[in-house]
């Protein structure tokens, strides 16, 4: 599908987007909060090169690879998992405070929603950041304007890969699959649009997991947002 025909003036009629990695450059925010949780469990920092690499599948799974200092936490270690809820805790609190400080919007996006806004796209947020840390940081970037609603890590019982939320998203905007484009910088957010049957563009300077985003068969891969005006 050509990036034209993707973002042709009434089409699409609704857009998705994933937060972390793809609208604002939130792992220096997320971690800072996992070197203070990791700090006050008595550890080594981890340091935002690695943290950079472990957002993406939400806050729980967030913190098992900071215990286990690595994006293939499975099976988490015995000793890791009696620690992860007190881990999750601690993180959720520095989080908190922390959220946002340092979170920058990525070039092209305001230019982009301003184009799909003006357009008649009906815009949601579909992430799987914690449901209580998702309006303030769209509050404090500026970004909260552009969106009808967000769906977040916890407001369904799965999250992304699963295509639920998206679909959830695109019910409650009006929208339909053939109207419907998802937008992401990971493999959680290529393969849950490939599970809903939306088209889905990824943008290359995310984080996905520290790999590169090109193979995963997302309809158009971009560098900017400002590509698909
Ligand atoms: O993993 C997270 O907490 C958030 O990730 P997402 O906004 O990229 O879905
Ligand atoms: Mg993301």
């Amino acid at each position: 599908m050509s990036l034209k025909g993707l973002f042709n003036p009434r089409w699409p009629a609704a857009a998705l987007f994933d937060l972390d990695g793809t609208l604002v450059d939130s792992a220096p925010d997320l971690a800072a909060a996992v070197d203070d949780m990791l700090t006050k469990l008595g550890r080594s920092p981890a340091g935002l090169a690695n943290v950079r690499n472990w957002v993406g599948n939400g806050a729980s799974i967030l913190v098992r690879r900071a215990l286990a200092g690595k994006t293939d936490w499975e099976p988490a270690l015995p000793k890791d998992d009696a620690l992860h809820p007190d881990a999750l805790s601690i993180f959720y609190q520095s989080y908190a405070e922390l959220n946002g400080r340092h979170a920058v919007v990525f070039e092209g996006v305001f230019e982009c929603l301003d184009h799909l806004k003006a357009n008649g796209c009906r815009m949601a947020v579909v992430t799987n950041k914690p449901d209580q840390f998702v309006a303030p940081l769209l509050e404090q970037t500026g970004l909260a304007p552009y969106f009808e609603l967000f769906v977040g890590g916890d407001t369904l019982d799965v999250k992304k890969p699963d295509p639920a939320p998206l679909l959830h998203a695109m019910e409650k905007l009006g929208s339909t699959i053939g109207t419907t484009v998802m937008v992401g910088d990971s493999a959680a957010d290529v393969n849950a649009a490939q599970k809903a049957g939306m088209p889905c563009v990824a943008v290359r300077y995310g984080y996905n997991f520290g790999a590169s985003i090109d193979s995963l068969g997302a309809d158009a891969v971009v560098d900017s947002l400002t590509e698909l005006l």
